[in-house]
């Protein structure tokens, strides 16, 4: 009978599916759609609510199950109905950051402390995105880029959201924990969303390469990071990868997020076009090539960062890397498909 059942904090009127799929929560490659439907599109609070059980993080914190779960409710509720920026979206990096947090190479590496600030810094780090790009933002002069002057705006903005909505007793999750080390999280938690924007992906990158170059490993394999810096940039670059995570996962959630993410972009260029603004790349709907984008997106960013971040965690991202290379391989079979269409269309018209 589908009754009212409160299984990982949400309502489901499908528990023995939701049970299914929550054991897929430490597997890359979950079905975070069938989430949104399992859990009545509360995918966001189901899954960060449930990592943090799995994780302990509520005894470790003194958090109280009903301030995490009002938390996460008003969280998820602040994510706009965007096509590619929306709750969705949020449940599908917190759940990728759940996974890369678990590789072996950094087994034991990070503290409770920074396994908090990672898995929160995922939750909210598009909190309230209104689906348009930082420099449409600049550009138009909008209210966002007049308060933070410019700088990282979207990513400014999602963090001071965040913080707001925990500013009431129901909603404190850090009430808890002691003033010191709520300023460390808090302090990691922004150095973190703040390397969400894509304009610090190359200096990123750059840091990453140097630590793998200069990579101390313990016999075991396991990472030794001995100062804040370094574990810093390893939790920074460990959100970005989560943020850049599409193109590695199963090739029909890859696609969907393809879809999602070019009707974003498609939605901003046709706001650029009626307010007479340069259309910004991949945003024309009229002239876009979507596969080919893909092929670009992946040779020019998501593969030269996931080639350096598995040789960080060597071996334990092999898989996540071959799957990224058989989607490539499909991408770019489309393009050549699409160009042996046109080549026979241009002959039949001519
Ligand atoms: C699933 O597919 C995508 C998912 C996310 C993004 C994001 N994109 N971006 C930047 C846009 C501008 N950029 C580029 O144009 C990069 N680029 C080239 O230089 C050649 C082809 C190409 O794509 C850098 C990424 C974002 O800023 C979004 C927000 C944060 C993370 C990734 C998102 C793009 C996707 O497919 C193109
Ligand atoms: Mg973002
Ligand atoms: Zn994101």
């Amino acid at each position: 009978q589908t009754g009212e059942y409160y299984t990982y904090g949400v309502k489901t009127s499908k528990p023995k599916e939701l049970d299914d799929l929550m054991e897929d929560l430490d597997v890359w490659g979950l079905d975070i759609f069938l989430m949104d439907e399992l859990t009545e599109h509360r995918p966001l609070t189901a899954v960060a609510f449930t990592i943090f059980k799995q994780r302990d993080l509520m005894n470790t914190f003194s958090i109280c199950p009903s301030t995490l779960i009002n938390y996460l409710i008003e969280l998820e509720d602040h994510y706009q109905s965007v096509p590619y920026h929306c709750k969705i979206h949020a449940a599908d990096v917190t759940q990728s950051m759940h996974v890369l947090l678990n590789h072996k190479a950094l087994e034991s590496v990070f503290d409770d402390d920074e396994i908090f600030a990672a898995i929160f810094s995922a939750a909210i780090h598009d909190v309230d995105h209104p689906g348009l790009t930082n420099q449409y933002l600049i550009s138009t002069a909008s209210e966002l880029a007049i308060m933070y002057n410019d700088d990282s705006v979207l990513e400014n903005h999602h963090l001071a959201v965040a913080f707001k909505l925990l500013q009431h007793e129901k909603r404190d999750i850090f009430c808890n924990i002691p003033k010191k080390k709520r300023q460390l999280i808090r302090t990691m938690v922004i150095d973190m969303v703040r390397a969400t924007d894509m304009s610090k992906h190359m200096s990123l990158l750059a840091e990453l390469k140097t630590m793998v170059e200069t990579k101390k490993v313990a016999g075991s394999g396991i990472i030794e990071l001995d100062s804040y810096q370094d574990r810093i940039r390893v939790l920074k670059n460990m959100l970005h990868c989560a943020d850049l995570s599409n193109p590695t996962k199963p090739l029909d959630i890859y696609r969907k997020w393809t879809d999602r993410v070019m009707n974003e972009f498609f939605l901003q260029g046709d706001k650029e076009s009626s307010q007479g603004l340069e259309i910004s790349a991949m945003c024309d709907r009229h002239k876009a090539c979507i596969e080919k984008t893909q092929v670009g997106f992946i040779d020019f960013i998501v593969h030269p960062l996931w080639e350096s971040w598995a040789d960080l965690v060597h071996p334990d991202a092999q898989d996540i890397l071959e799957s990224l290379q058989r989607n490539r391989d499909w991408y770019s079979e489309q393009v050549e498909n699409l160009q042996a269409l046109d080549k026979t269309n241009d002959k039949a018209q001519n």
